[in-house]
């Protein structure tokens, strides 16, 4: 018997969060305290995938086990075939009534959510067969959170991934997930917490946040929530909303019910969004770029660059990572105008406003149409 659910599918909960956030210490914690429930865990360490069914409840293996190679890949990309094989085969040869998911401190949790969702176009398996995603939880370590955010000093070279700026590996797990685990609250003062409570809710309002000690949470929190929903996820994420000026979050049944607004408010956290329908310089935005507002923590959007009319560009920045570039081009239909939301701390949005309108093309540049243009082209 691989599942006593009624519909036959194991509830999967994907955890994800940073390097050293404490998501191993949530597993343990999870094993430790099963409440009669069975646990199956896959252990994703940036080598192969361990699916160890030693660690099924009742059991003391340690789930540390296995953990540790930094080079080989991860299950968000390379080693998806090889995920779907052991879960399908864990789930033909064990019985289990939730499967634990720990995600690399580098893995995408997106790809992740899409193959138990949806698969991978390297694999005959289905996950539906066995499986549904449950839960989406991503620790975030808030003894380090400004951190991240603001240098990449200190890592070591392993842990480096150019293509992968750290700042938007944790944005990313910020922004895509059910429930939130703001770890090492013993680390951290209160008020402290509020404050980086105000800038999470800003940049995922759905996400059911809870403040923990060594990942101590309660299993009902994180195992069999029915949280997960894909469309939800992705469509409520922070800048989204505000980019489309939607600024009411709706806390539905999340459990969410304080007043959102006033929290952000009270913590100095706010975003504004950046609407111009003139051109920016080249050479003055990339110059802007570099010389990066330290209170934005998130930024996201597109913009019109003089001498590209027909360029969509894209610009996403998560602390000290900035990427811009063509995303594509604007259609007929469009009415192009740029449109950038900025999130962050103490933000004066007007001064914000004035010094990316100092970045505006004027229109005799536009007309003479000889620019200097460092971003890429592809
Ligand atoms: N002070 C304090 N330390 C914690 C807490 N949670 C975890 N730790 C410690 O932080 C370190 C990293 O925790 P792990 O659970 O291994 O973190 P991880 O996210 O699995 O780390 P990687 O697998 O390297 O990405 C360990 O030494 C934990 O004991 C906490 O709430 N407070």
């Amino acid at each position: 018997m691989n599942s006593t659910r009624s519909d036959g599918t194991i509830p999967v909960t994907v955890v994800s969060g940073y390097l050293g956030s404490g998501k191993t210490t949530l597993v343990n914690h999870l094993l430790n305290d099963p409440q009669g429930h069975e646990i199956a865990v896959v252990v994703n360490d940036m080598g192969e995938v361990n699916i160890d069914a030693e660690l099924i409840a009742d059991s003391d293996a340690d789930a540390d086990d296995g953990v540790i190679d930094l080079s080989n890949g991860c299950i968000c990309c390379r080693l998806q075939s090889d995920l779907l094989t052991e879960v399908k085969r864990l789930a033909e040869t064990r019985s289990f009534d939730y499967l634990l998911v720990e995600a690399s401190g580098i893995s995408e949790p997106i790809p992740i959510a899409q193959t138990f969702t949806v698969g991978s176009e390297e694999s005959d398996v289905d996950p539906t067969d066995y499986y549904r995603l449950d839960t989406t939880v991503s620790v975030v370590d808030a003894y380090g959170f400004w951190k991240e955010f603001d240098v990449e000093e200190g890592l070591p070279d392993r842990m480096r991934t150019p293509d992968r700026p750290f700042a938007n590996v944790l944005v990313d797990s910020i922004e895509f997930c059910d429930v939130l685990l703001l770890n090492k609250c013993d680390m951290v003062p209160d008020e402290e917490l509020d404050r980086i409570e105000a800038i999470v809710e800003e940049l995922q309002p759905r996400a059911d946040i809870v403040r923990t000690e060594y990942s101590a949470v309660d299993p009902a929190r994180v195992l069999g929530t029915g949280r997960f929903d894909f469309e939800r996820a992705q469509r409520e994420v922070g800048w989204k909303q505000q980019l489309a000026g939607d600024h009411g979050h709706d806390h539905g049944d999340d459990g969410n019910d304080h007043d959102h607004r006033s929290t952000a408010e009270r913590h100095g956290v706010a975003s504004t969004v950046y609407r111009r329908r003139e051109p920016f310089h080249p050479g003055r935005l990339d110059a802007w770029l570099d010389d990066w507002d330290g209170n934005v923590v998130r930024a996201k959007g597109f913009f019109r660059l003089a001498g590209r009319p027909d360029a969509v560009m894209g610009l996403s920045q998560a602390g000290p990572s900035i990427q811009a570039g063509p995303i594509g081009t604007w259609d007929e239909a469009d009415d192009p105008e740029t449109r950038l939301v900025f999130i962050g701390t103490d933000l004066d949005a007007d001064a914000l406003a004035a010094s990316l309108d100092d970045c505006l093309a004027t229109a005799e540049e536009i007309a003479v149409g000889e620019f200097d243009d460092p971003f890429p082209t592809t």
